[in-house]
This record gives structure tokens, C-alpha cells and sequence, in this order.
């Protein structure tokens, strides 16, 4: 039986009619980690919305398995600056729902998180007046504070420094250990070698929309020769 939870097929997106991806093949599979490279502009944060579901794909699908949570740490949040909310309580958004209030297991989790990203200091501060890593930590913390069976982060330890890029890394690790699957994107390649899988996103012509060239769990990546832009994509089922 597979235990695919997340999959891309011959997914293709355009901004206005301008290509950005084409035949994007990928699969996610429970407790374990996707890292998706390449460089700025090549599509990463355009496809990881595609498979959380905040934009349509304009070619193929995107399939995540019924019922699948899923936990989105987005690149651009700068809009969330303007509310007028704690650290905690920015936390505390990660554990609500419509049908009923924060139980006592939901408030030791987000404290949990708090001491583990090393916010809990931070606990009555407003967003807007945060350091950018401290911001950042929040922000991370309120997506692996979820129940999610997904967790897809945009570059969630960019602005990170040596120490606080190591706790994200250990909590990601602990949720594929329980069984989650955990997209990131990144430009750290030691980041991205935590992945069992490492998908490159790259335009083969300076003029070329994104294709991938797709490094599996064997680690093919020197070995691996970039697709060129329209060209058979290699699939990850293959
Ligand atoms: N809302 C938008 N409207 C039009 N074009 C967009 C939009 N968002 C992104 N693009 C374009 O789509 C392409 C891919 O952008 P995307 O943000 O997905 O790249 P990225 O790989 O995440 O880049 P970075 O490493 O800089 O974060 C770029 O050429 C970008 O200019």
C-alpha cells in the first residue's frame, strides 16, 4: 500500500499566462522530509503553495491523501506585522478551531514550542517588534505547533542563526519520526541533506520556465544531469 500523502502530477502553474513550472512530478510519502532547492525566481515558493492548496495548479494536480492535515509556514508574512498580536498568541493560532476552545493539551504544547524555539521570553511581545529571527521562530512555531500530517516550510530557518537553525532541525526531525511528511524549501545545502529527498528546481535556459531534476533517496544529486526545460521530467515513482 502506498504511503503517499502528498504528490505533484505533470503540475504546471502560470502567473497571468507567464510560465513559472512545467511537469512537476513528485511524491511525499509519511515520516520523512522533502527539501526543494534552486535558485531565486526557479518556482520553489510557487510550488509549495500548489501543494498546500493555496493556489490551482494550471496544468496536472495536486493530490493529498482525504482527511491529510496540513501546516503551512509561508516565505512572505509580512502582512501578519499589521495584527495587533503577541508572540503568544500568535502561537495559540496554531491550536485553534472553530468547534471548541484551547484545552490544557493544546496550552503545554504551544508552551512546549515556546521553550523549544526559545520564544517563551518573547510570550507578550507584538510581532512588530521582533528581531527578524525571533519573528521567524514565532512564525515556526505556529506551524509545528499543528496536529498536521503535513508541514510544508518555506525557507523556515533563513534568518535563523547556528543555534536556532539546530532546534528547528530537531523538531523537524521528531515529526517524521511520529510520522509526518515535511516539505521545506531551502538554500542551505546542509539543510537540505537532512531531507531523504532533495528536488531541484531549474530553468535549463535563462529564458526556460522551471523544470526538476530530482535527486533521490540513493543521493544521485552529483550524478544527476539537470532536465532541460519541457524535456521528460524525472518522476520520483520511476
Ligand atoms: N504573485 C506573483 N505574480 C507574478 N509572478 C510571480 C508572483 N509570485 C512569484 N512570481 C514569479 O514566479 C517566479 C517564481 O517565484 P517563486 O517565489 O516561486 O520563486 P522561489 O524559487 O521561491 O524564489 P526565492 O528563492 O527567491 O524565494 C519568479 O519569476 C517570480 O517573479
Amino acid at each position: 500500500m502506498s504511503l503517499d500523502v502528498l504528490a505533484a502530477e505533470h503540475v504546471g502553474f502560470r502567473y497571468a499566462g507567464i510560465p513559472v513550472l512545467h511537469d512537476v512530478n513528485l511524491r511525499v510519502e509519511s515520516g520523512s522530509m522533502l527539501a526543494l532547492t534552486g535558485a531565486n525566481g526557479s518556482g520553489k515558493s510557487t510550488l509549495l503553495h500548489l501543494l498546500a492548496g493555496v493556489e490551482e495548479p494550471t496544468e496536472g494536480s495536486v493530490r493529498r491523501r482525504p482527511g491529510a492535515r496540513l501546516a503551512l509556514l509561508p516565505q512572505r508574512t509580512s502582512d501578519i506585522d499589521a495584527l495587533p498580536l503577541t508572540v503568544a498568541e500568535c502561537v495559540q493560532i496554531g491550536r485553534f478551531t472553530l468547534r471548541r476552545r484551547l484545552s490544557r493539551d493544546d496550552r503545554a504544547s504551544v508552551a512546549r514550542i515556546m521553550q523549544r524555539l526559545d520564544i517563551a521570553h518573547l510570550a507578550r511581545r507584538r510581532l512588530r517588534e521582533l528581531s527578524g529571527g525571533q519573528r521567524q521562530r514565532t512564525l515556526v512555531a505556529q506551524a509545528l505547533v499543528q496536529d498536521a500530517d503535513i508541514y510544508v516550510l518555506d525557507e523556515p530557518t533563513a534568518a535563523l542563526d547556528t543555534r536556532n537553525r539546530q532546534h528547528v532541525h530537531e523538531l523537524l526531525a521528531e515529526r517524521v519520526l511520529t510520522g509526518a511528511a515535511v516539505v521545506i524549501a531551502s538554500h542551505d545545502p546542509a539543510e537540505a541533506a537532512l531531507a531523504e529527498r532533495t528536488v531541484r528546481l531549474e530553468a535549463a535556459t535563462p529564458n526556460a520556465v522551471a523544470t526538476l531534476s530530482v535527486d533521490t533517496d540513493e543521493r544521485r544529486a552529483e550524478s544527476s544531469t539537470p532536465s532541460s526545460a519541457g524535456a521528460g521530467v524525472q518522476d520520483l515513482r520511476a
